[in-house]
């Protein structure tokens, strides 16, 4: 079985790179050549946990079209990068597809491709690229993997790899894991965006602990449901586990690229107004981080 990895950025590197240390051939789609010669001479670097470093071979390609029919996918791009992948991959039905993205949108959207078999992923580890064939790995967590249709077993490869570093957990209900993920997301990614502070910092100020406990409050009065799957602790064993990550929001803020604001806190705060419910303190960091977003654009 080939794994192909669609998307070189921080994610997608960690994740090949765990998944060429096992027998599968692994082979990352890098849309920029620059990046696709340096993984070729160099392979995916790793910085682990313990600062280790493994270095991974793997196939590297430009483009998904040429890729073999024994593939499955793992698409690793942002929300944003998705629609311009859509054409291609609907040219493969009958190749598997997990997608990784945090964040509510795509879940419709993925449910219109021609794919046969889909699954979703839920992230709860961290990952920062380092340069265009280095990653570290910023904090243990494990891959979510929910089976959406298709055939079910198509990614039951990545519970056998029985990685240490790379748990896999199953879950039910892909659509309920996305937004028990897009939660813990609102908690962390817009506060370290508008403060510029790893995920354990957060810890680290009365304040920003505060901020998190209002907003946790307010989360589980709208939607009372997920109290007994989401507990304030958990929010903060993932600001632990994660403690040196920067955000994927903060990177992409820092980097000036659009974030994903509205696929996980817009999507979030829409769901709870449709019920009757506003969110007071998270729609304020939506909005300030809407307001920064712009004036970064002018700088
Ligand atoms: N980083 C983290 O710690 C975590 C991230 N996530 C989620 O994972 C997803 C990916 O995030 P992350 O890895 O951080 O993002 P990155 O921006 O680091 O990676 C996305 C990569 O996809 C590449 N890409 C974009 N379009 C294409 C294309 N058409 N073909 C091939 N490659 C393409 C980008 O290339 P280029 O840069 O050249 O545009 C970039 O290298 C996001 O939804 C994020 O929210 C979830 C948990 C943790
Ligand atoms: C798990 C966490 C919070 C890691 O930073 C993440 O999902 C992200 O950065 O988007």
């Amino acid at each position: 079985m080939n794994v192909v990895v669609v998307g070189a950025g921080a994610i997608g590197m960690l994740v090949a790179s765990f998944i060429a240390e096992s027998s599968y051939k692994v082979t990352v789609i890098s849309k920029r050549e620059e990046q696709a010669n340096l993984l070729k001479a160099n392979g995916i670097v790793r910085k682990n946990l313990n600062q280790t470093i493994r270095i991974n071979e793997v196939e590297v390609m430009t483009e998904l079209s040429n890729i073999s029919k024994d593939s499955v996918i793992i698409v690793a791009v942002k929300y944003a990068q998705l629609k311009d992948l859509y054409a291609s991959i609907s040219t493969l039905p009958d190749v598997p597809l997990l997608f990784i993205q945090n964040g509510l949108a795509h879940y419709e959207e993925a449910l219109t491709l021609p794919q046969k078999t889909i699954f979703f992923c839920s992230c709860q580890f961290g990952a920062q690229k380092l340069n265009d064939y280095t990653v570290a790995h910023r904090g243990k967590g494990s891959m979510k993997l929910a089976f959406e249709r298709g055939n079910h077993e198509a990614f039951d490869f990545l519970q056998q790899l029985q990685l240490d570093l790379l748990p896999i957990q199953i879950e039910e209900n892909a659509e309920y894991m996305l937004f028990h993920k897009a939660l813990l997301n609102c908690f962390i990614n817009p506060l370290t965006a508008i403060l510029k502070v790893k995920n354990g910092q957060l810890l680290e100020s009365s304040h920003t602990f505060n901020i998190v406990e209002s907003m946790y409050n307010e989360i589980i009065l709208a939607f009372p449901e997920v109290k007994g799957t989401l507990s304030l602790e958990d929010v903060l064993d993932l600001c632990r586990k994660t403690s040196t990550n920067t955000s994927s929001m903060l990177t992409d803020f820092l980097q000036h690229r659009p974030t994903e604001m509205d696929t996980i806190v817009g999507a979030v705060i829409e769901r709870a107004s449709r019920r009757g419910s506003n969110l007071p303190t998270l729609s304020t960091l939506y909005h300030l981080l809407k307001v920064l977003e712009k004036s970064g654009e002018k700088m």
